[in-house]
């Protein structure tokens, strides 16, 4: 620490977006990834961009500027690279950084899941007992120095230790490696403070999660430690997502300078508690004036706490009742406050001004990335004042599923004898690739360069394509391939009323993916039928069954900007009654198998145990109210991608579809320990979609061959773990022709398994 520690800056943004305000990133990724320019180039558009945030951010007035929160492909894996985790088989890889996030032909990449209950997507780093650490500081100093060459003194942004661990493949168990990981993070320490650094922001988003005790301990000794290192900048360290909790007097009790809370998601409860309990010697803390707090007593004594009062997750203007009062609240307890946003800006849009198109009332009730930076700096210069809080929204009580379906097995008999389907049925999860050609008519349509009726036509021709690919490969349920969708949950907002779109509001899902997540914002209706035509298109091409392919409330819902006036179960339930009109009108055009997917069911799961149950009640109430009206000769499937399903298996089984599919192979078949007791049809992915590698067939026929342990070979489908739009026509076919040949090997054995 240097003598004097330089004050935390008045306001700042714990991270900001970095794909670029028109994708910037992106097409350079691709491009590089193609082999159409060099590594040379894709660092000079990263240095493009970061300077660009720099200079922005300085002139809207923020002081704080974070640096390392760029990032080419994620933040985690980062921190993998910083701490030297690469695994030693992606170590002579051609590209090591890409290899471990996209893996290579003869190499799968490590595994990739959700990032807290965001649609943001990390690497999971691998950590166990031969793993090295070693530091490689090069990014985060590259970032510090261009900064400064720039004329500008950033906070360098990294994941903390705890939940580095944490998020890795072994999680707590991981824990074993802290004291070798902590060598690592206090040498940054040093070469920072030795950099002229004064602040570094240590991410720790797993602390708002529920903890035991020897996490918790986790904790303690690694602020402690850290806290220890002589020559160090100030630790700041950030729990976004959530409530701190009982993480809260722990972190205050180490020598950490600068806390920061997410107080759109966490409450103000534990801060006051712990400033009461700090205060036992100078009476009750709410009985101080605004401005007096207890600096210099108690937990908090000289210590900044970053007070999170700018959403990051969501669109809406701050409310500035609500955030002056938390301000206020703040100051009472502690000695000094900043003004912050409550998470990275990395789940929101760049800005407003780029969407012309959206209806004046609407975009005046809008914050996106820009425009909340112009309101953490105005916080941070309002004078102290105390309105009240604005009232929670109440909502009605959730509407009870309807449950018109048979029992399974009445279903699964009709379904049979309607279906006639071999044992172990193969299939796809929905998407065909979204052709460079079908992304450019659809630019060119939206530029009015193109006639819907030329854009229609392309679309069926890509059904037909989809269609005599699926046919030729073998596949038992075919589907139509999605050509006519933008995005599973764009596409539907699009037809939905109490939506409204973005032209330019990408956010980043993974790597160079992103999505532009819809408005919700009134209430939400269906004007007419959405997928119908497509459905009936795809199946009169056709004498094989075809899947009719529609999204769940919950994941519509999970994957749009929403309302913040209701609350979200009664959001949620009104798509279900839009996507019920939708499955009533597929079925009545004949459609036999209609998938409703949820793969965000896992996401929008609090991250404390406390609403765990509640929230899965009303999601799976929700999913039964919009499939519940199907005839039980129609066969519901369901989707869901992530990794931890294990987690929520009863839930899934509570959706009650006839057949689910699931991701498998990316996570290492962990789903099939889990499934045994699992009542309806169960497809787990048989090949990791994210990555362009083609599995061959002894690969797939080992994996079902480990399903059909876990499994009776009647209820098992054969399936991808998640759609194939991101993957190219000669991926799809060369993979579906080896899964296709691993299913006929198993069904042509006397016994299966
Ligand atoms: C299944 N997943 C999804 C998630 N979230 C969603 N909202 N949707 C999902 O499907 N979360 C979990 C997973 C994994 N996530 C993703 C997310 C995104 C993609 C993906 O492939 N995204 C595309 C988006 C491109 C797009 O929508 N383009 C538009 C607009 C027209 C356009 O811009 N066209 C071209 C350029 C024009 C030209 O002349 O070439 C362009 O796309 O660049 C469209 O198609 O209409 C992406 O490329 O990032 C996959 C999995
Ligand atoms: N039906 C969608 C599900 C993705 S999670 C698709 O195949 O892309
Ligand atoms: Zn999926």
């Amino acid at each position: 620490m240097p003598a004097v520690q330089p004050a935390f800056p008045r306001s700042t943004v714990l991270g900001y977006p970095r794909i670029g305000p028109r994708r910037e990133l992106k097409r350079a990724l691709e491009s590089y990834w193609e082999g159409r320019s060099s590594r040379q180039e894709l660092d000079r558009v990263g240095a493009g961009l970061r300077e660009r945030t720099w200079r922005r951010l300085a002139e809207l007035g923020l002081e704080g500027l974070p640096s390392n929160t760029f990032s080419l492909y994620d933040h985690v894996l980062d921190t993998a690279v910083l701490l030297g985790a690469v695994p030693e088989r992606y170590r002579r890889a051609e590209d090591p950084y890409f290899a471990m996030a996209r893996g290579t032909q003869g190499l799968a990449p490590l595994r990739m899941t959700k990032w807290f209950d965001t649609n943001y997507h990390y690497i999971v780093p691998e950590v166990g007992p031969e793993t090295v650490f070693a530091l490689d500081a090069a990014k985060p100093l590259a970032e510090v120095r261009q900064a400064r060459a720039l004329g500008f003194e950033t906070r360098p942004v990294v994941v903390g230790p705890v939940t580095f661990l944490l998020l890795s493949e072994r999680g707590a168990a991981a824990l074993d490696r802290l004291d070798d990981v902590l060598d690592c993070y206090a040498e940054l320490l040093g070469v920072l403070a030795a950099e002229g650094v004064a602040w570094v922001q240590l991410d720790e988003p797993a602390l708002v999660a529920d903890r035991t005790a020897g996490e918790l301990a986790a904790v303690r000794r690694a602020y402690e430690r850290l806290g220890a290192v002589a020559e160090r900048p100030g630790l700041f360290v950030a729990a976004p997502y959530g409530d701190l909790g009982e993480a809260l007097p722990v972190l205050a009790a180490t020598p950490v300078e600068a806390i920061g809370l997410d107080l759109v998601r966490g409450g103000l409860d534990g801060l006051a508690a712990l400033a009461g309990a700090g205060s036992a010697d100078g009476g009750p803390a709410g009985e101080r004036s605004a401005g007096e707090g207890p600096a210099g007593r108690g937990p908090l004594a000289g210590k900044t706490v970053v007070a999170g009062v700018v959403s990051g997750r969501e669109v809406w203007r701050t409310e500035p009742g609500r955030a002056a009062y938390a301000l206020r609240v703040v100051r009472e307890h502690t000695g000094d406050v900043a003004v912050s946003t409550s998470c990275s800006l990395l789940h929101v849009p760049y800005d407003v001004a780029a969407e012309p198109d959206l209806v004046p009332e609407l975009r005046a009730r809008l914050a996106f990335a820009e425009q909340k930076v112009a309101e953490v700096v105005e916080l941070a210069h309002a004078a102290p004042s105390g309105p009240a809080v604005a009232p929670e929204p109440v909502g009605a009580p959730a509407p009870v599923a309807a449950g018109e379906r048979g029992p399974y097995e009445v279903r699964a008999a009709a379904q049979a004898e309607r279906l006639r389907l071999p044992l172990l049925p193969t299939t796809t999860i929905g998407s065909f690739p979204q052709t460079g050609e079908l992304r450019a008519a659809r630019a060119a349509l939206a530029a009015g360069t193109l006639t819907e009726a030329a854009y229609e036509d392309l679309v069926r021709a890509e059904i037909e394509r989809a269609i005599r690919t699926q046919e030729r490969l073998g596949l038992d349920v075919l589907v139509h391939g999605e050509p006519e969708r933008n995005d599973m949950v764009q596409y539907f907002a699009e037809h939905l009323d109490g939506f409204a779109v973005t032209r330019n509001g990408w956010v980043q899902s993974y790597g160079s993916r992103c999505t532009r997540p819809p408005i919700l914002h009134g209430d939400v209706s269906r004007p007419g039928p959405i997928t119908v035509r497509w459905a009936r298109h795809a199946q009169s091409l056709t004498d094989k069954p075809v899947k009719g392919m529609l999204t769940g409330p919950v994941t519509i819902v999970a994957w749009s900007f929403v309302r913040a006036d209701l609350p979200l179960r009664d959001v949620v339930f009104q798509v279900a009654d839009a996507v019920r009109e939708e499955v009533r009108d597929l079925e009545a055009a004949g459609v036999p198998i209609i998938q409703v997917d949820e793969p965000a069911l896992r996401e929008l799961l609090p991250l404390r145990r406390a609403g765990q149950a509640g929230y899965l009640e009303w999601a799976v109430a929700a999913y039964r109210r919009a499939t519940s009206g199907a005839a039980d000769g129609t066969q519901i499937h369901t989707h869901l991608c992530y990794s931890d399903a294990d987690q929520i298996l009863a839930a899934i089984d509570g959706l009650d579809a006839d057949v689910t599919t699931i991701e498998s192979a990316r996570s290492g078949g962990r789903i099939l320990g889990a499934v045994g007791g699992f009542g309806r049809g169960l497809g787990p992915g048989v090949y990791d979609i994210h990555s362009p590698r083609v599995p061959g067939t002894d690969e797939i026929e080992e994996l079902l061959r480990e399903t059909l342990k876990a499994l009776p070979a009647g209820r098992v489908w054969v399936n991808p773990d998640c759609g194939l739009k991101t993957r190219t026509y000669e991926q799809v076919e060369a993979a579906l022709g080896a899964m296709v040949a691993g299913a006929r090997r198993l069904r042509a054995e006397p016994s299966p398994a």
